[in-house]
């Protein structure tokens, strides 16, 4: 028999005292340290979880959509891409997680729901930053935040910044004159949907070798968008299953609400031009 296998002995570091491990590098114990279930029901650890890492790929989602629109903004837009594709991967990331929760029975929820108050996802400060990126802008979403001044201002400051799809707008008015009124148009509102938009677009589908960029960018929002619906269908679903038609933690009629939010068109001219083709 052999002595059992070391590892060390090819070289793997073993001391750790004075030098930066694993753990230290990515501040393991301050992430593991945060899951703090409220009952005693099994299925909380779960929740939290859930949520948790939803919370980490949307931070990481921002940082690319902030890092997007920045490159969209430049003469070559070519950049972006790449940071559009990887947060089309991120909401995929998000959208297989639903399976995990949908283990997660109604009777399993209810040991626990109560704990959760009035708090709800409603409340994500990071999931509404990621809507007012793309676009889907209201001042109204900002009331829950009004009791932590500091995330108030940032979503503030990213009411007041154009969003994604005005970015990408103002990079088509380069190859093709859009009106002023688009291009100037109330940042802390959502974009209206408008024909010369529309046929600006439908002009850069029809000739995709004239305006290859574009018609790339076009289809890198339209395939974020397409992810994003996902997630949204994936939530109203899996809440139907968990709470049915009960009323919201957060307030909202629950189901009801979420089903509206189906209806958000983030770039509708990308949607709608498809018609005309
Ligand atoms: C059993 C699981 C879940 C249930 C029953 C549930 C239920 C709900 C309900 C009823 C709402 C409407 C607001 C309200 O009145 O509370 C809502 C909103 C929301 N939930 Fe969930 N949810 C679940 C899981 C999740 C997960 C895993 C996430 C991931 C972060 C999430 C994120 C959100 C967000 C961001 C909103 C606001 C949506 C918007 O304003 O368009 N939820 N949820
Ligand atoms: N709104 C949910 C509760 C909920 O799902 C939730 C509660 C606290 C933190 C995040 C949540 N997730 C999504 O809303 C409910 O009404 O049961």
């Amino acid at each position: 028999m052999s002595d059992p296998y070391d590892p060390a002995r090819e070289g793997a570091q073993m001391a750790f005292d004075g030098r930066m491990s694993y753990g230290d590098y990515l501040q393991i114990d301050r992430v593991l340290g945060a899951q703090s279930p409220l009952s005693d029901a099994h299925d909380e650890m779960l929740f939290i979880i859930q949520h948790q890492t939803s919370e980490l790929w949307m931070r990481l989602a921002i940082h690319e959509l902030s890092a997007a629109r920045v490159a969209l903004a430049q003469p070559d837009v070519r950049p972006a891409f790449k940071m559009l594709a990887r947060v089309s991967r991120i909401f995929e990331q998000l959208n297989s997680a639903w399976d995990v929760l949908r283990t997660m029975t109604p009777s399993d929820y209810s040991t626990f729901r109560a704990a959760l108050g009035q708090s709800s996802g409603f409340q994500s400060f990071q999931y509404r930053q990621i809507e007012f990126i793309l676009g889907n802008r209201n001042a109204a979403m900002l009331r829950p935040h009004a009791h932590r001044p500091e995330i108030l201002a940032m979503l503030e400051a990213e009411l007041a910044q154009p969003s994604i799809y005005d970015v990408a707008l103002r990079a088509l008015n380069a190859a093709i004159p859009l009106p002023a009124e688009v291009l100037s148009r109330d940042l802390a509102a959502p974009h209206a949907e408008n024909e010369a938009v529309m046929a600006a677009w439908s002009k850069v589908y029809h000739a995709p070798q004239t305006y290859w960029t574009l018609y790339e960018l076009a289809e890198k929002l339209v395939d974020l968008e397409d992810y994003f619906r996902r997630w949204r269908f994936n939530h109203v679903t899996t809440v139907e299953r968990v709470i049915g038609f009960k009323r919201g933690t957060g307030g909202t009629g629950g189901v009801s609400y979420l089903k509206r939010m189906l209806e958000v068109e983030l770039f509708p001219e990308l949607w709608h031009l498809r018609t005309g083709l």
